[in-house]
């Protein structure tokens, strides 16, 4: 017999309350197991003359996290006998409908399908620390149990609109203040609080409310319409590219002019389609590529348990040091900071106070709050009190031999235990820990700017990094809230080497006569936050210059070498900062495309001698995007050939979190995968003829265009295909 996953257990107590508890760890999603022992659980308690009421509550102290997105466009051996019978049969007709009162005791969190199912209970206690919320639109999907129509008709359409559209949840308080919950008690009382009341409903003590069918709290037609109209605006300015949220808004609508019963049909009909849509699909790989990235062969399947990092040292108060600190003292870790003198150290303490000075003005950190943060960090400008430090991460300028210095001392100044970390993004770490014996406690810690905002951590580990440390990173990253990818040690590792062929590709397309501006919007119409070449801008010219050079170094033979970029330094328009880069930006940074490039672009094109080819200029958008990404697939598929990442979706992850790949393409090699290998291939070697080495496709590509096999197929599962 099939393992059962999850189920719900049902005790009656002696003052007539059926208490019934999901059972599901660690989560407790809800699997069709777990909703069809719900249905047996609740036909008994209606069945049972003992029973007067029931409270529904989770094991673990979670109450649900959802539908079981695993099951997602599965089909498994149990099918809906009609469409939206879970919603419209089991939770409407049944639970809601029941002559016997449910109250949900929501602890921990009532996410997606999960508060679905506590909103259609006749009343809610929920703990203080309790998250409530409905989600399901980051999966490419509405709510599908009834939440379209409920959370309006509980919270009024405002705000239930700011909750699923923005995939925003609330605490208890909010919560109660809301009307989404009718009480919070401390977690020791939750359930005991909900026996109460639901007894208390069944002896009509207090009101039988049913939430579906409410009115309450809904706005009158006329405003709703406004508010609806406005939420349209507002969701296709934020997501041109997204169709469900204009989709939900739709069913929320139907609820509202033709009624719930009408809106909970809808909601049903849309979400069994929704389901299988590439946008669900696309985010829901992306979802599980996110939480299989701290799952590392080699080192968290080895047993080891994290050391406890308890103080932080940094050196280096720049913008990223001052990022980084920002970030651990954030998660309350204490933390030294070391500058070579009193000026630059003072200039990266007042980074780190502006950074939390940003939350306070943003209502997101009180002012007590930030004293108590800012307490966490200390400056010093010697290596004194670096004795008891159980990590150091260095971010001082990309200079090997300061590094190798400042590597050798540390391993004189930090305890034996000491973490060793790097934030370099280029520099082989081989190279700065050379003149210590400490290679097992040299790591890569790449923060992305700004380190306390961006949320990808690149750990990166050389041959000689011991398990431990890697472990011991992992267990940071994951405490400061970052989305750890362990990678290998190569120029750029993973993230900024597969996101080094994007601008150079725009700047091959630009030197053959594509107009780069056309080039930004198409990358942006397609779904990245910002082209090349306002990235460029954004980072400025010398970084971009610098790190293509370290490219050319160790990857002479794929190098595209334009002249665009120094010719324009030359002008010293160097990007954002200095207000003149490839657009020009007023005060307010907006940019703005400037014809004077026009000036550098011929330039750039006479000294390589191109003359602009007719062909590229009458790209199409999808070979534009195409000619821009697949030389970054390219180098996506080396990276998982020599083994520097682990595995492709963590890959995706990277593209997302580092670059801004849209996740509801999946990252880039899922996205690749909807194009196939066979396809990419073809692309890249018509191109590689025509254009140079920058395109010609490597062996992997090459490999498993012939074999038909998908490029994020793992090596074993390839070679099982052969
Ligand atoms: C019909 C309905 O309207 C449709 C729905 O309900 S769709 C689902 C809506 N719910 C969600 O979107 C919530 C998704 N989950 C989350 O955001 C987070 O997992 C969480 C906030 C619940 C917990 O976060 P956290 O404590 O950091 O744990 P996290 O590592 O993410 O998850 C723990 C495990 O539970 C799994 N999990 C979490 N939510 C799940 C769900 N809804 N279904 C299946 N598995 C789930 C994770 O994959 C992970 O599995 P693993 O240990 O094998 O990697």
């Amino acid at each position: 017999m099939a393992k059962r996953k999850g189920r719900t257990e049902m005790e009656v107590g002696p003052d007539g309350v059926a208490v019934i508890t999901i059972i599901n760890p660690p989560v407790n999603p809800l699997s069709i197991d777990v909703l069809l022992s719900l249905r047996e659980n609740y036909e008994q308690a209606f069945k049972r003359d003992d029973v007067k009421a029931i409270v529904l509550t989770g094991a673990g102290g979670k109450f649900s996290g959802g539908f079981d997105i695993t099951a997602f466009g599965q089909k498994g051996n149990w099918e809906e006998p009609e469409v939206g019978y879970i919603s419209r049969v089991l939770l409407t007709e049944t639970l809601e409908g029941a002559r016997k009162p449910s109250v949900a005791a929501i602890d921990g969190l009532a996410l997606g399908g999960g508060l679905e199912i506590a909103m259609a209970c006749h009343g809610r206690i929920a703990t203080s620390t309790a998250q409530l919320g409905l989600p399901e639109l980051q999966l490419g999907i509405i709510p599908g149990l009834g939440g379209t129509q409920r959370l309006p008709r509980l919270v009024g359409l405002s705000k239930a609109l700011e909750m699923i559209l923005l995939s925003k949840p609330v605490k208890g308080e909010e919560a109660l203040d809301l009307g989404l919950v009718d009480a919070v008690a401390p977690a020791d009382t939750l359930v005991s609080t909900a026996r109460l009341w639901a007894l208390e409903i069944a002896e009509f003590r207090r009101p039988w409310i049913k939430s579906l069918y409410k009115t309450d709290k809904l706005e009158p037609l006329g405003e709703a319409r406004e508010i609806l109209k406005f939420a349209r605006v507002q969701s296709q300015k934020q997501a041109p590219n997204l169709q469900h949220p204009l989709i939900c808004i739709d069913v929320i609508e139907e609820g509202i002019v033709s009624g719930a019963d009408a809106g909970l049909l809808k909601e049903a009909v849309v979400s069994r389609e929704l389901q299988s849509s590439e946008t669900s699909k696309s985010l829901v790989h992306f979802f599980f590529a996110q939480r299989a990235t701290s799952k590392v062969p080699g080192i968290t399947d080895l047993g080891i348990v994290p050391r406890k990092i308890n103080k932080v040292a940094i050196l280096g108060g720049g913008l990223m040091g001052s990022g980084i600190a920002t970030t651990l003292i954030l998660s309350n870790y204490q933390v030294i900071l070391k500058e070579v003198n009193e000026k630059f150290l003072k200039a990266g303490i007042d980074r780190v106070k502006a950074n939390l000075h940003s939350r306070v003005n943003k209502g997101k950190m009180t002012q007590e709050k930030f004293e108590r943060t800012i307490s966490l960090l200390k400056g010093v400008l010697d290596y004194g009190q670096f004795k008891d430090v159980d990590m150091v991460i260095e971010a001082v300028i990309e200079n090997v031999s300061l590094k190798q210095q400042i590597f050798a001392d540390l391993e004189k100044h930090c305890p034996p235990h000491c973490v060793l970390a790097s934030n370099t993004s280029t520099i082989n770490l081989n190279l700065i820990g050379e003149m210590t014996r400490s290679q097992d406690r040299i790591v890569g810690a790449h923060f992305f700017s700004p380190a306390h905002i961006m949320p990808l951590l690149e750990i990166v580990r050389t041959h000689k990094t011991s398990p431990q440390v890697v472990l011991d990173l992992l267990d940071v990253g994951k405490k400061i809230r970052k989305t750890p990818i362990v990678v290998g040690n190569c120029t750029g590792f993973a993230v900024n080497r597969m996101f080094f062929p994007y601008t150079q590709s725009a700047l091959l397309l630009v030197d053959h006569g594509v107009d780069p501006y056309h080039i930004d919007s198409v990358v942006t119409k397609f779904g990245m936050p910002m082209g090349p070449f306002r990235l460029v801008d954004l980072v400025g010219f010398g970084v971009a210059i610098a790190s293509g050079l370290s490219y050319l170094e160790n990857y002479p033979e794929r190098c595209y070498r334009s002249m665009l970029l120094p010719f324009m330094m030359e002008d010293k328009r160097t990007g954002e900062a200095v207000r003149k880069g490839f657009y020009l930006y007023n005060e307010k940074r907006k940019a703005s495309p400037d014809p004077e490039i026009k000036k550098y672009i011929e330039k750039s094109r006479s000294i390589a001698g191109i003359t602009p080819d007719p062909k590229l200029m009458k790209l199409t958008d999808k070979e534009i995007v195409e000619m821009v990404f697949l030389p970054c697939v390219n180098e996506a598929c080396r990276i998982l050939d020599e083994k520097i990442a682990v595995k492709a979706s963590d890959l995706d992850v990277a593209s997302v979190m580092g670059m801004g790949f849209p996740p509801y393409r999946g990252g880039i090699l899922f996205w690749a995968d909807t194009l196939g290998a066979k396809y990419i291939y073809s692309r890249l070697e018509e191109w590689s003829k025509t254009y140079g080495n920058s395109f010609k496709p490597c062996s992997y590509l090459s490999q498993r265009a012939a074999e038909g096999i998908p490029l994020s197929a793992a090596a074993n599962q390839a070679k099982s295909r052969l």
